[in-house]
């Protein structure tokens, strides 16, 4: 049977999450959509025993594969480089850290069969992030979603589990998208050239908290994200609105800290 289906998962370090990752989501899938999914881990040259883990598992008769980048570092352009490979026309893209359930994928899935873009979503009723994600990372997520209201009306633009059909990616220039940091959803929102027609797809699901390894956020890519912002402004208002739209954060920054003064004294 033909791949139909590509599940993309940038892994830096992540040899502990590569197996259950990788069983649970072809158990997910079932036999009929096994057959016809691959999996696609784009490492980034870890050298901690993840391509001896996708080759035991490869072993054993599972349809993932392992790319392993030597000159380039990131989660963004790391993604890139499995949607251009993947041999799937509907590509979905998860973290390797199992916060993303692979108990979802089939949904995500399916919703792209009618959907040209699909985005995994915290913000749903019965669905949330996990108690346990430490509140500065629920400060700086809630910054980043508000920052990006403007650009797109899509409840979970800042989701790292997503999807999309690949003959938009295709239609796009290459280049065209900004593969610095870890926002690569947004990016592709705001870029490719989706029909307008169509609404994206919106799953719900509940964000995990990361068992094995660490989480590899760093401050160089929040100044990423910004610069991102910056450029995706423009993109899609034209650089004098930007002036408009930083006036218009200033004072909402402003008010915001008066609230929080006067709450507090
Ligand atoms: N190849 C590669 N993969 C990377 C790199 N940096 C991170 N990754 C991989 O990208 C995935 C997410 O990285 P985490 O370090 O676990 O990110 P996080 O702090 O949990 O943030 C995630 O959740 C946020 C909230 O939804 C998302 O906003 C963010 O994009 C990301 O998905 C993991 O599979 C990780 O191994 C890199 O430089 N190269
Ligand atoms: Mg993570």
């Amino acid at each position: 049977m033909s791949i139909e289906n590509s599940v993309i998962v940038p892994a830096y370090h992540e040899k502990l999450n590569i197996k259950p990752l990788t069983t649970r989501l072809f158990a997910a899938l079932g036999n009929e959509g096994s057959k016809k999914t691959e999996l696609i881990f784009v490492d980034d040259n870890s050298q901690d025993g993840s391509v001896e883990e996708v080759e035991a598992l490869q072993k054993q008769g599972y349809q993932v594969r392992i790319i392993v980048r030597t000159d380039e570092r990131g989660l963004s352009s790391a993604v890139l480089k499995g949607f251009y490979e993947a041999k799937g026309e509907y590509l979905i893209c998860m973290d390797a850290d199992l916060q993303h359930p692979p108990e979802s994928v089939p949904q995500l899935f399916d919703s792209l069969r009618t959907h040209p873009f699909v985005l995994g979503t915290r913000y749903a009723p019965g669905v949330g992030i996990d108690k346990d994600w430490p509140l500065y990372r629920r400060v700086i997520s809630s910054g980043a979603r508000m920052l990006a209201k403007p650009l797109t009306t899509a409840s979970d633009p800042m989701s790292g589990f997503f999807g999309l059909q690949k003959k938009y990616l295709l239609q796009s220039q290459t280049g065209d998208i900004n593969a610095q940091g870890f926002k690569i959803a947004l990016d592709l929102l705001v870029k490719l050239p989706l029909p307008t027609n169509q609404p994206i797809g919106e799953v719900p699901f509940s964000f995990g908290v990361r068992v094995e390894g660490e989480s590899k956020l760093s401050g160089k890519v929040i100044v990423q994200y910004i610069q991102q912002l910056r450029e995706l402004y423009i993109y899609k208002f034209g650089a004098n609105n930007l002036v408009l739209f930083l006036f218009f954060w200033t004072i909402l920054f402003f008010y915001a800290l008066y609230k929080l003064y006067t709450s507090l004294f």
